[in-house]
């Protein structure tokens, strides 16, 4: 097992903070974006669309954030409000700042790609002013995604809610959510991801993006057990490796180690597994279910996920999980 202390007085069970932007995914699929002509909105942005999944499968949530003072920036709060997801330290940007806009590319049902529009974002110009200890600490976990500490202000922003997460006994999740494009190089990226990992009680990301946070130690690399031990000598008491049809892994800081598998699917496209994975993860780790159980459950939830157009709006519903489990067909 593991051991995070959920809070149980907290009037909160999970506050994103980071990026709240747009999908803009293509209607017309299994070809190269040059080739589309036109794409469905829906709220973007890997914290905010885990912080929707979360919210749809009944945890009482929040969100840390700033959007643009536009049509767009109020189309995000009207969606979170009615997911329910509390939007009172959601601040509006006043600097002309624009909505991030990724652009998603259905060339076939393996061949996704994400082309993303990220100058001038009201979500980076998020700062410390926006980040409030007392909301952090009615909260019994705080959801951070790496994208956030790309630029500043958001950067310190995120540090910030990290050290009054860590201050007032704040459950810390870290999902690695790497956008190279977002970055003014790796070992940048780097240097930062690990900064705000060693705060972190669980970690989830992909062979990948561990791989770039690991870029100074050669060792290292590749080896999923090297990885996880590592952030045990910090916070960490899950480290949690994605490798995407393969399944996952997940270590716990008592030794343990779980394989995850995946279930059968029709892939429509292959983004929005790792946002669903992760927001139904956190709802087993949050309702004290072992590792295993936490996992298939994340599974389950990125095999509806992929199979829809959309990320934010196809999050399920816990009801739409136990069915799609009751007559799934598991891949170990
Ligand atoms: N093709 C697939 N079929 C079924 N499940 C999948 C598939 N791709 C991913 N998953 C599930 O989603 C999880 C996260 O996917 P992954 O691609 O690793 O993350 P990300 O979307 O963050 O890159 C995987 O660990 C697996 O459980
Ligand atoms: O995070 C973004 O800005 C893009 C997301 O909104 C998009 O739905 C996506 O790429 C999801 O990514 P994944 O779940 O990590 O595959």
């Amino acid at each position: 097992m593991y051991n995070l202390n959920f809070k149980q007085e907290r009037s909160l069970d999970l506050v994103g903070i980071g990026r709240l932007c747009i999908d803009l995914n293509a209607d017309q699929f299994n070809r190269p974006m040059e080739e589309t002509s036109s794409f469905s909105k829906y709220v973007g942005g890997s914290p905010a669309n885990i912080t929707i999944g979360a919210s749809r499968l009944g945890l009482k949530t929040g969100f840390i954030g700033k959007v643009a003072d536009d049509q767009m920036g109020r189309f995000i709060v009207h969606y979170l409000n009615k997911n329910d997801i509390d939007t009172s330290v959601v601040s509006v940007d006043q600097t002309g700042a624009v909505t991030g806009l990724a652009f998603t590319e259905i060339k076939s049902p393996e061949d996704c790609s994400i082309l993303m529009y990220r100058d001038n974002v009201a979500d980076l110009k998020l700062d410390t002013s926006n980040v409030s200890e007392d909301y952090i600490k009615q909260s019994k976990a705080l959801l951070v995604s790496g994208t956030a500490l790309a630029a500043s202000p958001s950067r310190e922003a995120v540090f910030l809610a990290l050290d009054y997460a860590r201050k007032n006994g704040v459950v810390v999740i870290m999902d690695l959510d790497y956008r190279p494009y977002t970055w003014k190089s790796p070992q940048e990226t780097a240097v930062y991801y690990n900064l705000a990992a060693e705060k972190c009680d669980v970690i989830i990301g992909t062979r990948e993006e561990f791989d770039m946070m690991e870029q100074f130690e050669k060792d290292f690399q590749k080896d999923d057990q090297k990885t996880a031990q590592k952030w045990f000598d910090y916070h960490a008491e899950i480290v949690v490796i994605k490798h995407g049809s393969e399944g996952s892994i997940a270590y716990t800081k008592n030794g343990e180690s779980h394989k995850g598998g995946t279930f059968k699917t029709k892939v429509l496209k292959t983004f929005g597994a790792g946002d669903a994975y992760a927001s139904a993860f956190i709802f087993g780790l949050m309702n004290g279910w072992d590792i295993p159980k936490a996992m298939e459950f994340g599974s389950a939830s990125a095999a509806i996920v992929i199979s829809k157009h959309s990320c934010s709006d196809a999050m399920p519903t816990k009801n739409e999980i136990d069915e799609f489990m009751s007559e799934a067909v598991a891949i170990d």
